[in-house]
């Protein structure tokens, strides 16, 4: 693992600040060179084998924004060396004189910063930079996060209209993430928790509570798909997140898997294998996934009208509905969830194309596959619930209550009619209030947990198969195995830079 990794394309030294690519999966890394004029950025992402590196040249002479394509080669640990260019031009840059130093880059986001401490960059988006962050003023120790938006950056991003994209950040949208972010995380614990706002001459800082075990996203890498208790256990907290933003009027219209996050619990059991996901625990979770929150405001809309027309989200994640540019409502997060649900069943996206005509069509028609041996084992009440999720048609797509009450959702619940007493679904939750909520749910889910003492394991070799109660096989399948390891995804499929970059930002 290499610090301050360097390496040369077609002659000029560029070198990464954030240079773990092997740990820093999916993320973007900002670049330096040995010219002035030549920075930017690049994602790793160690489930394909090549890189993009946009770079970003500052010359007269030369135009913002030349995309440079390198390709590596990925070994397989994990590491990509070798990173050499296949589309390149950069002939016209010519100062190459000054090396920058990646030590005067070191958080400048921090002078005009008042009463936090900025302690380590922790994310980045196509506009920000999110660091972990402490109050100076001694009032409260615990960590934050701080999400600082350079206004340069929003200013040099901006776009004409004529060019179907406008900036992601002006000023009014910064205000309208807070204002929402305020709104929707207020006695929410299924959101992150909005602490305050900052502005000063160059930046814009958000800060909120931080989240400690990271996206959603990366456990899927890490575990490369989720088992249906871990996968309905996600879902149902961003479900009820969805359900208070949605009786608010509110539509978030960005929900993937990159803006959920979590606290981590402890992994239990399959000692030294952490890329597989442990025995879960009902109320709990599993894989290292306690409570998850859902994140990123900044492309929520209040809806009075009940309908909006600007298209905005992430392509991979967007509604047809979006796309045909007809009036769209809180449908378009139904859709997401289901992108959502389906990627943590099987480890990648519904709907993934290279070509960007071809994603748009695909999604407009609704047409995914439950490919095998992907879902071969993955129970009929999951493959429903996404059925109706990825509805093309937004009137007849589930909505959030009907999701709340989908069998395969509230499937322990439906385990024995006997234990009706019990069954709480989680709109009865959402009449209380959140702290209450969470308690019940997670004391009911316990229970129900407890009671399922007539499921028989039995193994088989390695693998062990568990048999359940008549009610749950209907639901499930007769036989539920766990048959990790022997199933390779090709992964490179996905892409987290094609997603972010091609995101379609308008207000
Ligand atoms: N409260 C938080 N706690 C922990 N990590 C966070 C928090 N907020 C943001 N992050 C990290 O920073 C990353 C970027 O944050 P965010 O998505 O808000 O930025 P963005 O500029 O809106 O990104 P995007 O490119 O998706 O528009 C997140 O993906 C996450 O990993």
């Amino acid at each position: 693992m290499s610090v301050n990794q360097k390496f040369v394309v077609d002659g000029i030294d560029f070198c990464s600040q954030t240079p773990n690519i092997t740990d820093g999966q999916n993320k973007l890394h900002r670049i330096t060179s040995n010219s002035d004029n030549l920075h930017g950025s690049f994602v790793s992402d160690c489930r394909r084998s090549s890189l993009s590196v946009d770079i970003d040249t500052t010359s007269s002479d030369t135009e913002n924004g030349d995309e440079i394509c390198l390709e590596s080669r990925l070994h397989d640990d994990g590491y990509f060396d070798d990173i050499f260019p296949v589309e390149l031009e950069l002939d016209k840059v010519s100062d190459t004189s000054s090396y920058y130093s990646s030590l005067e880059y070191q958080f400048p986001e921090q002078s005009e910063l008042h009463n936090y401490k900025l302690l380590d960059k922790i994310g980045e988006g196509a506009f920000s930079r999110v660091f972990k962050a402490v109050d100076i003023t001694g009032v409260d120790q615990t960590p934050v996060a701080i999400k600082v938006i350079t206004k340069e950056n929003i200013l040099s991003n901006e776009i004409s209209e004529d060019d179907n994209r406008i900036k992601s950040s002006s000023r009014k949208q910064v205000m309208n993430e807070c204002a929402i972010h305020r709104m929707v995380s207020k006695d929410n614990p299924y959101c992150t928790k909005f602490i305050g706002f900052q502005e000063s001459a160059s930046y814009y800082y958000l800060v909120s509570e931080l989240v400690t075990g990271g996206e959603i996203f990366d456990k899927i890498v890490q575990l490369t798909y989720f088992s249906e208790d871990l996968a309905r256990h996600v879902v149902t907290q961003v479900a009820i997140a969805v359900k208070h933003m949605h009786l608010m009027g509110i539509v978030h219209r960005d929900i993937k898997p990159e803006n959920l996050l979590f606290e981590p619990i402890p992994f239990q059991g399959h000692q030294g294998d952490a890329q597989k996901e442990d025995e879960f625990k009902l109320g709990v979770g599993g894989g290292g996934i306690g409570l998850v929150k859902l994140m990123d405001f900044g492309l929520a809309k209040r809806i009075y009208d009940n309908t909006a027309k600007t298209p905005c989200g992430t392509i991979e994640y967007t509604s047809p509905e979006i796309f045909c540019s007809k009036p769209y409502s809180m449908e378009v997060d139904m859709w997401g969830i289901g992108c959502v649900l389906f990627t943590l069943l099987c480890g990648y996206p519904p709907f993934y194309e290279k070509s960007h005509t071809k994603l748009v069509k695909k999604i407009c028609k609704g047409d995914y596959e439950f490919l095998a041996p992907w879902w071969d084992d993955i129970s009929s009440g999951a493959k429903n619930a996404i059925t109706h999720l990825l509805e093309v048609d937004p009137s007849k797509r589930y909505d959030i209550n009907d999701f709340l009450n989908d069998p395969w959702l509230n499937s322990y619940d439906c385990l024995k009619p006997s234990q009706s007493e019990t069954y709480v679904t989680v709109d009865s939750i959402l009449n209380g209030s959140f702290d209450e909520a969470t308690e019940i749910l997670h004391s009911a889910l316990s229970y129900q947990s407890q009671k399922r003492d007539d499921i028989d394991h039995t193994r088989h070799g390695n693998t062990e198969y568990i048999y359940m109660a008549e009610e749950e096989r209907e639901l499930r399948g007769s036989w539920i195995g766990e048959p990790k390891g022997h199933l390779t995804l090709d992964i490179t499929r996905s892409s987290v830079y094609r997603r972010r970059k091609d995101k379609i930002l308008f207000w």
